[in-house]
């Protein structure tokens, strides 16, 4: 049996292991030059990930939350290592990885897959479900020897993700699926591969509303009985209370708030993140506040445009819409400062710097309407 037998519990140890993370991640694309920056010579970038940081560790999910243009998609491709990067270090089981195209992609592959946003894009229509399962059995090394192997190992691949029975689905072409059978045909293709991550990139985002939560709960049922590290992207922040241990919140290509969900969704430091959960309420209503200079008013909601991320705001790239935001959020970039006494709660946010909370209470550089 390829897959690891249901039912073996990891240890607390095992569960909490790092598999892979990213350190100082960094990805800028090139814009190309018109004709002003040809003559004033210069090359712009879009700075679509700056100095990304996470670990995903195996059994756990982590959510990583943002609006779109946020960078997420960018660092699951830099994770699964479709696109280079411009700076900063993959870490696989302890070992800076780089890899690029050929064998050494596909040894990578097997150990992280990568699930689309788009289950109807992803399947290729004019190849049946047994078709697709079997190249990626046979690509990663899984498909067995004899034909009864093969045929076991598609079995239990359908098994896994709840086509049953397999023989009613192996055959099929993906248009004569669901949207959410397609999604899962796609999550057991990657499972084909036996990986150790998967990085799952809004992977219910195109599904009707009903069955999602189905997929979100195979999704934990793969994490729990496989071990998995899960990456889970997705803009609906809410989700990741119920479904990811850990969230990371994202701003501008910028990582800035971190910890475990059910304190980032129940008590959101980041100005940022308060704004993601008052424009997505969530429906147990957010408790607590970390700092009352923060108004929840339907004007902060407005708030405001994202950044360009070809000139992207100097310092806390938040601090335009930010109604928090202090003349040093305009120059200095601040780094992830403790929140509070929850563990490893952090927001890279000046107002959680022991200096800043010391001082008097800054004036709000735009009225704060109290609501
Ligand atoms: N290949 C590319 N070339 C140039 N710019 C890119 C490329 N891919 C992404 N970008 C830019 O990088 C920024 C981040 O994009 P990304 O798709 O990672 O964001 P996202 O948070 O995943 O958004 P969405 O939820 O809409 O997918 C955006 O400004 C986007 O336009």
């Amino acid at each position: 049996m390829f897959l690891e037998e249901p039912g073996m519990a990891p240890s607390d140890d095992n569960a909490a292991a790092a598999v892979l993370s990213a350190q100082g991640l960094t990805k800028h694309f090139p814009v190309r030059r018109g004709l002003a920056d040809l003559l004033a010579r210069r090359a712009r970038v879009v700075h679509a990930v700056d100095d990304v940081t996470l670990t995903l560790r195996r059994g756990r999910v982590t959510a990583l939350v943002g609006e779109s243009g946020s960078g997420k998609s960018t660092v699951a491709r830099l994770l699964s290592q479709l696109y280079p990067r411009t700076s900063g270090d993959i870490v696989l089981h302890g070992a800076v990885t780089t890899v690029r195209g050929g064998r050494a992609f596909r040894a990578y592959a097997r150990k992280v897959q990568m699930i689309f946003q788009d289950p109807f894009a992803s399947l290729n229509p004019v190849h049946t479900i047994r078709y697709h399962l079997t190249r990626s059995l046979r690509i990663h090394g899984n498909g067995g020897r004899t034909t009864a192997e093969l045929e076991d190992a598609l079995h239990a691949l359908l098994n896994r993700v709840h086509l049953t029975p397999p023989e009613r689905y192996l055959d099929k072409f993906p248009h004569e699926l669901s949207g959410g059978q397609r999604q899962r045909v796609a999550i057991a293709r990657a499972l084909g591969a036996n990986p150790e991550v998967l990085l799952a990139d809004e992977p219910v985002s195109m599904l009707d509303v009903s069955i999602r939560l189905g997929v979100l709960n195979l999704l934990r049922d793969l994490k729990e009985r496989l071990h998995l590290a899960i990456l889970y992207i997705t803009h609906d922040i809410a989700s990741a209370r119920y479904f990811a241990d850990e969230t990371l919140v994202m701003y501008a290509g910028r990582m800035v708030e971190g910890g475990d969900s059910e304190t980032v969704t129940q008590r959101p430091a980041h100005p940022y993140t308060r704004l993601l959960i008052a424009s997505a309420p969530d429906p147990d209503t957010i408790q607590g506040s970390a700092h009352e200079a923060v108004a929840h008013t339907p004007e902060d909601r407005a708030g405001g445009e994202p950044p360009s991320l070809i000139a992207p705001p100097s310092g806390c790239r938040f601090h335009p819409r930010c109604p928090a935001a202090m003349a040093r959020c305009t120059t200095e970039l601040p780094p992830r400062l403790p929140v509070g006494d929850a563990d490893g709660h952090w927001a890279a946010c000046w107002l959680y710097d022991p200096a800043t909370v010391a001082a008097p209470r800054p004036a709000p550089s735009r009225p704060a309407v109290t609501a």
